[in-house]
């Protein structure tokens, strides 16, 4: 019996393209803990967003099995919620809208007349107060992020699934809202923690967030490593970076990245 509560089994996924199959993963085996904050990372083309697709329910394995607290996964369901590298708000509704539609899909037990409150309230909780009645459009890319992410925490889903959220954003931004994900997944310790799956390449994004860390080999995807990241909570970046254990982690990690290229790099320990 599964204690995970999503657990990955020989996954393997193919693509039909021109009436060829083409293998995107082969036989990748992972557990995510509940509460737990798993990233994902591998050279592009890897399977990343295709491994995530398949988590979300929008493309079916070509063999093995996601479940999820135990039961095989079939399709979308409203206990998973997305945020995606492209924000994804819808242009039409305004940035309040949005968040109060995502939280008419996934929070049946929410009134109406609540929708707007608990908007606002992770408007606020992402540095957005006072921008809920602007449109997508009028705000900058890191700003239409923020909102994302306030959508998908309002959503209050079990799981989050988050395929490279802040790969769009500039570097200055992107440290901003990674630090706003931790501080908002870590929370104030009263609540439960969500169960995050975050597809990433960046490794260092990786090792400030995550608890575990699946490191894919390239074409076709396949598991190299699954790696504990073996920093305590919380985590303050400038101090960590700081430290010999995070440069030979992080050195660890870029070595499984391209261990599957290090011969024809020359060497097998590849240090950046
Ligand atoms: N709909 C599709 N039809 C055919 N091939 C696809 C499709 N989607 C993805 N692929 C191929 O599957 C492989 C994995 O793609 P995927 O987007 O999952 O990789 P990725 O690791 O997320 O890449 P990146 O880091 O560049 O976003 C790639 O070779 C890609 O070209």
């Amino acid at each position: 019996m599964t204690t995970n509560k999503i657990e990955i089994k020989d996954l393997t996924v193919n693509y039909i393209e021109n009436k060829r199959s083409f293998n995107a993963l082969h036989d990748v085996s992972f557990g995510v803990g509940k509460g737990e904050f798993v990233s994902v990372i591998g050279a592009s083309g890897c399977g990343k967003s295709t491994l995530l697709s398949v988590l979300e329910g929008l493309y079916a394995p070509a063999g093995g099995t996601v479940q999820i607290d135990g039961k095989e996964l079939h399709g979308t369901g409203t206990e998973r919620g997305v945020v995606f590298q492209h924000y994804s708000l819808f242009p039409w509704m305004t940035t309040r809208k949005n968040i109060e539609f995502g939280i008419k899909q996934s929070r049946h037990d929410v009134k109406r007349s609540e929708r707007a409150k608990i908007a606002d309230e992770f408007l606020t909780k992402v540095g957005l107060t006072g921008f809920g009645n602007k449109f997508p459009s009028q705000l900058s890319g890191g700003m239409q992020q923020r909102a994302a992410i306030a959508r998908a925490l309002a959503m209050n889903t079990e799981i989050l699934l988050m395929d490279e959220p802040f790969s769009a954003i500039d570097a200055k931004n992107r440290v901003i809202l990674q630090e706003l994900l931790l501080k908002l997944w870590e929370g104030d310790g009263t609540e439960e923690r969500k169960t995050v799956v975050f597809v990433t390449h960046d490794i260092d994004e990786a090792i400030l967030l995550s608890d575990k860390i699946v490191v894919l080999t390239a074409h076709p995807g396949t598991v190299n490593e699954v790696v504990n990241v073996p920093f305590e909570r919380p985590r303050r970046r400038e101090e960590l970076v700081k430290t010999d254990e995070y440069g030979k982690f992080r050195n660890r990690l870029l070595s499984l990245l391209y261990s599957d290229i290090a011969e024809r790099i020359g060497g097998d320990e590849v240090v950046l």
